[in-house]
């Protein structure tokens, strides 16, 4: 048996070194015609201007002029565009060059004699006559072979028909730099070894692909290109955000004619996260897909003219501000807020505006009014109120650009003019001067010199003056869309369905923080939404396909808006209702608890088992949420986690040191201590930096290192660390604060420790002993 083993791991290292050839002949093939298309570029640049025809003389040539200069630049394009594909090529082969595939299978089609071997990695490669595959890309019909079996019957769909069979062999293989570092023989148990073998490592500061390993049922969620909605319910570490970074990749594969990375948008819950993953579909040969925060969004919107507050300090407020007098009140205003039901009292209010007139800005210019709120209110209620409101708004818009022109003629000669003009740059003296003379050459005018110069400058001084007042016109900054908002909380606050006790209060303490220009997290989205019913809807429709991770953290009210926003885009929402941090202490409905994700082809999946944590872990973890033992862990064996069990403050920093040591002593790079505020966070880092290099990772850290990381909660979402340290027990106290601190103790890899400042966490007054150490 090791005989015939040995003979197969000869057979393929000699496949792996014809496959290298190959690769090498075609890399020098590539780079030369890459050199060659790159020097015609180039030439094409240097010479762009003696190819073409430059003639103005009469219109005719105009015209043949701009035709050559646009054949000439579409040339250049093409050439760059040829340019930077082969390049892309060139890295992709040297990436196979390390690791040309990592899976193999011989599937026999039916009808036919002999089985096919096909070998499987991050890109196809062909044989030099250019007729054979000897590497399919992982995401090529027939490749899901390799993902949805093991040895025996198979079968997989092409665009037309479904093709079966029977799969004679199955094989693993990690590859590195051209070497067979490991190879597994799959049997029933698909995969196990690879993955043990995967899994075993250590943390990194950056997301790996799972393309060797994906599962059947990540597989599927992967591949799903019919529905307008896909739905991921997945169990901390069970591999969502690695099955949505390589479903970019397949979609961008797949619909490779149609859709490129800028048609591909993903929202993450933070900067750091958006650096955790950015590496994954690099490494598969793909450029990465737009990524944003939704805060990011919310900012790109609000402009300079308000202080907005981010979803970072909100939770701070949740987990910190209990006794704060005005917290339950709060509490509530923000989960009816996040509602449907909020939005449907917008939806009420626009018929009411509909049916008023708006609130507006005057025109200010050097502090005086150029044209009053009360005109363009006059102007507006002169409209049919049978426009539509944003319609309208175009109007008020047009006809305030014309009336800013003519108030702008009529300013030339006030005296405030012939003031600033005295203060112009010499430059523009100069430019006045030219014009004069200019205007002299071609027109037998009378005017004199000075009087020329003089016009033109009172026309500089005007222009410059007028230029923010269209801008802020063309922009619709007439609108006062705060006193707006407000007014919908007064009238609101009287006829609210579905509304707290203390709704009243709750709009009176909005009306105030928005007098301020203060928008609280929970206005911000309404705000904008009330605003687009003003304006008209803002829509992108150059997004095909749209991400949300940590979907869990979204309120059906901000869901609702993301979808106007992309009104053409196919949705794939992941998420975990046991790790919704934001709706656990608000009680504030979540899109994952809500039946309102009704949009056309919904597709639900439900991911259950997991990979990120040990098995002693994971039975410890779940066993802090409801229903955690439908939580299937992967095989992995480590130690059990640990309970640090002393009541007493004094010796809890160097009880912490001393853990951070024995972490370091068994190998881990990527430690976390993880707190739950950001505050606890400060004080923590500030003590343990004294012992051990570490780093303290903010709501506005873009990456994080290896190395001890001190992060609050909140900020330690969707990333995991080979151990987590958590700080203090003793500061979860709230049932309300469950999900997140089951979400804190999800993301150890290898080990957990559970320290305590004070008494023990009761939310882990029900956790089996056995299931825990204690020290
Ligand atoms: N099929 C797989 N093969 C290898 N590793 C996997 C596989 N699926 C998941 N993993 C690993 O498990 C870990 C958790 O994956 P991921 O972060 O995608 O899970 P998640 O469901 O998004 O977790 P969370 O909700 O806790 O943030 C990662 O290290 C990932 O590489």
């Amino acid at each position: 048996m090791k005989e015939k083993q040995q003979d197969a791991l000869r057979m393929e290292q000699d496949r792996i070194f014809v496959i290298m050839e190959e690769i090498d002949r075609k890399a020098a093939k590539w780079k030369a015609n890459s050199t060659e298309v790159g020097s015609d570029a180039l030439q094409i640049r240097k010479t762009f201007w003696e190819d073409v025809t430059v003639n103005f003389d009469e219109a005719d040539d105009v015209a043949e002029t701009f035709t050559s200069i646009k054949q000439q630049a579409a040339l250049l394009s093409e050439r760059e565009r040829t340019q930077s594909q082969m390049v892309k090529q060139l890295k992709t082969l040297s990436q196979l060059r390390f690791s040309p595939y990592f899976g193999r299978v011989d599937f026999k089609e039916e009808g036919l004699s002999q089985a096919e071997k096909i070998y499987i990695g991050i890109a196809s490669l062909m044989d030099q006559q250019e007729e054979n595959f000897l590497i399919y890309d992982w995401r090529a019909p027939i490749s899901g072979l390799y993902y949805d079996y093991s040895p025996g019957h198979a079968q997989y769909e092409t665009d037309t028909e479904t093709i079966q069979g029977e799969m004679e062999l199955k094989r693993q293989f990690v590859i590195k730099a051209g070497k067979i570092k490991a190879m597994f023989e799959a049997g029933v148990t698909i995969g196990d070894e690879m993955l043990q073998e995967v899994l075993g490592n250590h943390a990194d500061n950056q997301m790996k692909t799972i393309v060797a390993t994906i599962q059947k049922e990540q597989n599927e969620i992967i591949r799903n290109d019919s529905s307008s909605l896909v739905v991921v319910q997945g169990a901390a570490g069970s591999g969502k955000t690695s099955a949505a970074m390589q479903r970019v990749a397949y979609l961008l594969y797949k619909y490779r004619k149609i859709i490129s990375s800028e048609n591909i948008m993903l929202f993450s819950p933070n900067p750091l996260f958006n650096s955790y993953v950015a590496t994954v579909l690099p490494e598969l040969g793909e450029e990465n897909m737009q990524q944003a925060t939704f805060l990011e969004y919310l900012l790109s919107r609000f402009g300079a003219e308000y202080e907005l507050e981010d979803p970072f300090a909100q939770m701070e407020f949740l987990l910190a501000a209990e006794k704060d007098e005005s917290y339950q009140e709060r509490v509530e205003g923000i989960r009816f807020k996040a509602s449907l039901e909020f939005k449907e009292l917008l939806d009420q209010y626009e018929q009411k505006l509909s049916r008023e007139t708006l609130v507006f800005k005057s025109l200010i210019l050097k502090k005086r009014t150029i044209i009053s709120k009360q005109e363009i209110a006059e102007f507006y209620d002169s409209l049919d109120k049978g426009i539509a409101i944003p319609n309208r708004v175009q109007l008020v818009k047009e006809w305030l650009i014309k009336e800013l022109k003519k108030k702008a003629k009529a300013e030339k000669s006030q005296q405030w003019v012939e003031n600033e003009i005295q203060f112009l740059e010499k430059e523009d003296y100069l430019e006045a001067f030219k014009q004069s003379q200019k205007h002299q050459a071609e027109a037998e005018d009378t005017f004199h010199d000075y009087d020329m110069e003089a016009k033109w400058l009172s026309e500089l001084v005007v222009k410059r003056r007028f230029k923010p007042l269209f801008q802020a016109v063309k922009k619709l900054k007439f609108i006062h869309y705060n006193a707006i908002f407000i007014d919908f909380f007064k009238e609101a606050s009287v006829q609210a369905e579905g509304a707290p006790d203390n709704w009243r209060s709750i709009c009176d303490r909005t009306i105030h923080t928005l007098k301020a220009k203060y928008i609280s997290y929970e206005d911000a989205t309404p705000f904008l939404y009330l605003q687009d019913l003003v304006e008209g809807r803002k829509s992108n429709s150059s997004i095909r396909h749209v991400f949300i991770d940590e979907a869990q953290d979204y309120t059906p009210f901000q869901f609702a808006y993301i979808k106007n926003l992309f009104p053409y885009s196919k949705m794939t929402l992941l998420g975990d209702i046991n790790q919704a941090i934001y709706s656990g202490p608000t009680g504030a409905p979540s899109i994952f608890a809500d039946a309102m994700l009704d949009f056309g082809e919904k597709e639900t999946y439900k991911l259950t088992k997991t990979y990120r944590s040990t098995k002693q872990i994971v039975e410890f973890t779940r066993q802090l949420i409801e229903e955690g033992n439908l939580i299937d862990p992967f095989h992995r064996i480590g130690p059990k986690p640990v309970i640090v069990n002393h009541a007493d403050d004094a010796n809890h920093m160097e009880r912490t040191e001393e853990i951070i040591s024995v972490l370091k002593n068994n190998g881990h790079k990527n430690i976390a201590i993880i707190c739950k505020t950001a505050a606890e966070s400060k004080e923590a880092f500030e003590s343990i930096k004294k012992a051990h290099a570490a780093r303290l990772i903010e709501k506005g850290t873009l990456t994080f290192e290896n190395g001890v990381n001190v992060v609050p909660s909140y900020l330690a979402k969707g990333i995991e660390f080979d151990a987590v340290i958590i700080f203090d027990s003793s500061s979860y106290t709230r049932n309300e604060e469950r999900k997140l601190f089951y979400t804190a103790c999800t993301r150890a890899m290898h080990e957990l420790y559970i320290l305590s400042r004070g008494e023990l966490s009761p939310l882990l007054a029900n956790v089996d002993p056995q299931l825990f150490q204690i020290m």
